[in-house]
């Protein structure tokens, strides 16, 4: 068992502590099959309190899964088949969250680490008002809640994400797509949870109502104080929200650094093809280059640097050695033989 945190400081007054509350250490998920999808490769990232953790990638790298695995979601044919996952209490209680089930999964669930996901509509019940899908909540979980109390409580995290509370009485499809996803938001924040986990929770909608709950949910983290594990395909609008970013292809982590140093000097030749991909949000016109090709099919045995067949920089041991992703001297986690010294000179002669 990796050792409590309780000891280490926090700055309160940014609202961004430094210490732990969520640990993934070498983390795999398989879905089952005749042939196998390894979909998460020995995955290890950490998450602060008050932070918000970006992971980016292609479809299909992976994110959703790793997602699912950090939140006891998997569902067979997926399978946790390696790694643990570790909540850091605030008093030094250390979790794991395989050792959770039933009634103490469930309740971790809502209390500590809440999710939301892409579709709003998957997440709501169709056929029930909103105010009675808020209500069950606070039955389930705070038993000792009366309806006036429940209600006023619903009321209050309407209201918090820009909702007239009295919409509680609407069902679903008397919503616009942006009000349902602000209804999950706030369903997510109900019991106050110290981890949001949030999956593409904005890519459904148009550009404008992107923005303002984005600005929503970055308003409420400072007043409320929780971390965001926040997942999108899109590098550009992560890099604006978040402190730190994994960028993940085929299923492993292949740069993990503080957001400014990836948006000035990216590492990976991976992270500076999807960089290329988007335009600049900050209004500054570039071209833009997608990456070449596909990722691999994630049922096949990797050899070598998965990236490899589409890098621009490939040289001498990219296909033939995994690189493991390590910190070249005064950087950043990467995984990549560019920035390993032992390649320093094949790499010198002309891979980047
Ligand atoms: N239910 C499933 N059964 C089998 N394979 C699956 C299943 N769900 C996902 N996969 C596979 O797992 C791999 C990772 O998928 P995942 O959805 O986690 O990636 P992602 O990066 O989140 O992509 P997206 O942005 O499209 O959601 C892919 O190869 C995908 O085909």
């Amino acid at each position: 068992m990796i050792p409590s945190t309780g000891t280490e400081t926090r700055d309160d007054s940014s609202g961004l502590g430094t210490d732990l509350v969520l640990r993934a250490s070498n983390v795999s998920v398989e879905y089952a099959g005749s042939r196998p999808t390894r979909a998460v490769r020995e995955v290890s990232l950490e998450l602060r309190r008050g932070e918000v953790l970006g992971i980016v990638g292609e479809s299909g790298c992976g994110k959703s899964t790793f997602a699912y695995a950090l939140t006891r979601m998997l569902r067979p044919p997926a399978r946790m088949t390696a790694g643990v996952v570790e909540y850091y209490g605030r008093d030094g209680e250390v979790i794991d969250l395989a050792a959770l089930s039933g009634d103490r999964l469930r309740e971790f669930r809502w209390n500590k680490i809440s999710m939301v996901f892409q579709s709003a509509m998957n997440a709501l019940n169709p056929v029930t008002g909103i105010g009675s899908q808020m209500d069950d909540i606070f039955r389930t979980h705070r038993p000792g809640m009366d309806k006036a109390a429940r209600r006023a409580r619903a009321g209050q995290l309407l209201e918090m994400v820009g909702i007239d509370p009295r919409r509680l009485r609407s069902f679903p499809h008397e919503l616009s797509g942006g009000m349902r996803q602000r209804v999950v938001i706030a369903m997510a924040l109900a019991l106050e949870p110290e981890i949001v986990v949030m999956d593409e929770p904005t890519t459904a909608l148009d550009v404008l109502v992107q923005r303002e709950i984005l600005d929503e949910v970055e308003r409420l983290r400072a007043e409320l104080g929780f971390s965001v594990v926040f997942i999108t395909h899109d590098l550009a609008l992560l890099l604006e929200i978040s402190d730190r970013l994994a960028v993940m292809y085929a299923g492993q982590v292949v740069e993990y650094a503080p957001a400014e140093q990836v948006a000035t000097e990216p590492l990976h030749p991976y992270t500076r093809g999807l960089l290329r991909s988007f335009p600049d949000l900050r209004g500054q016109r570039r071209e833009m280059h997608g990456i070449p090709g596909n990722p691999p099919d994630l049922r096949e045995a990797l050899v070598g640097c998965p990236f490899a067949p589409r890098c621009e920089s490939v040289f001498e041991p990219c296909r033939e050695i995994t690189p493991p992703l390590r910190a070249p001297a005064g950087g950043w986690p990467v995984a990549c033989h560019l920035h390993d010294p032992a390649h320093d000179d094949y790499s010198s002669e002309g891979g980047r």
